[in-house]
């Protein structure tokens, strides 16, 4: 069963379309991405989802239903950086957010610990470092057990070691089965933590699915020759090559599907040039995500 169905979601402020028709499903247990540059409707989606926003066209179910208040307390949010008090204990900010969120304080223990704050619990919040300070927001998310965890941009504006921190709790969390989805403009973010994605552009969804299955990452090949314009002209008719790049003293050679090298070489030689390089790489999921978001939107 999915967690979240979305169907043809749009959404638009005046003259802006911020969503155009989005449709796609987050299987449960998954760590969902939801990647885009600025402004390509990330928040806008998640604020939907949220019910902070209305769509202008479209539905979604939780766990299959129409949500109503039953579902929804099964979600868990951090869509901005919660304001604690700087002057309180971690401990105390969460008594607080456990107040708002009208439950009680016997849940406190257990988010300190799978957040790692233990130790540091009655501390104030202003001694924290920046990864502690996120850490203690996703505390609060977690009290009342929530089974879906929806986070706007966790990450954002860390250290590298409160990124590190940040995305290991992501990941333990995904380890105790909760599903988990999060908007990042960050790729390495997605490729690190999620398991599916789907791929927004200017309110435009590219594509949605397994990380591994919806972003192929075949391989390219480094040649050389003599002649790298002839070789050039030559690749560029080889069946499956969709470019060919001169750098260097180097092409940069990309095919549709992945590259054989004994036959390219095999090519090259019987079309009468020889190769003085040849060498199978891996494309890097920055070159398919470039790739994927520079296609045109459907
Ligand atoms: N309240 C609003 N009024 C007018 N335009 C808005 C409003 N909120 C968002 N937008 C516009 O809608 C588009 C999508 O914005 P949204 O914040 O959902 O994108 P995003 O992918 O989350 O971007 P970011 O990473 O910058 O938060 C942008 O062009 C944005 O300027």
């Amino acid at each position: 069963m999915p967690i979240l169905t979305l169907q043809n979601i749009s959404k638009r402020y005046g003259a802006v379309q911020a969503l155009a028709g989005v449709s796609f499903e987050v299987p449960a247990g998954s760590v969902f991405g939801i990647l885009g540059p600025n402004g390509s409707g990330k928040t806008t989606l998640l604020g939907i989802v949220t019910d902070v926003l209305k769509a202008d066209t479209g539905h979604f179910t939780l766990f299959d239903k129409t949500p109503t208040a039953r579902e929804r307390r099964q979600i868990g949010t951090l869509l901005e950086t919660p304001n604690f008090y700087h002057y309180l204990s971690g401990y105390k900010n969460l008594e607080i957010s456990a107040a708002v969120k009208q439950r009680g304080k016997d849940d406190i223990a257990r988010v300190l610990d799978i957040c790692g704050l233990t130790q540091r619990q009655h501390s104030a919040f202003k001694t924290y470092s920046l990864g502690m300070k996120q850490r203690l927001a996703i505390a609060g998310v977690l009290l009342g057990d929530p089974e879906v965890l929806i986070l706007d941009e966790p990450t954002n504006g860390l250290d590298p070691a409160g990124i590190a921190e940040v995305r290991d709790l992501v990941r333990r969390l995904a380890g105790t089965g909760k599903t988990i989805i999060l908007a990042s403009h960050l790729l390495d973010e997605v490729e690190k933590v999620c398991t599916h994605v789907a791929i927004l552009r200017k309110g435009n969804l590219l594509l949605s699915g397994a990380v591994n299955e919806v972003i192929s990452r075949n391989d390219y090949i480094e040649i050389a020759a003599a002649n790298n314009h002839a070789l050039q002209s030559l690749l560029l008719q080889y069946p499956g090559c969709t470019s060919a790049e001169l750098n260097g003293g180097l092409l940069k050679v990309m095919f549709a599907a992945q590259p054989d090298a004994a036959a390219i070489n095999n090519y090259c030689a019987q079309q009468g040039i020889w190769l003085s390089h040849l060498q199978l790489r891996k494309k890097s999921l920055e070159t398919a995500f470039l790739e994927i978001t520079n296609t045109p939107a459907q």
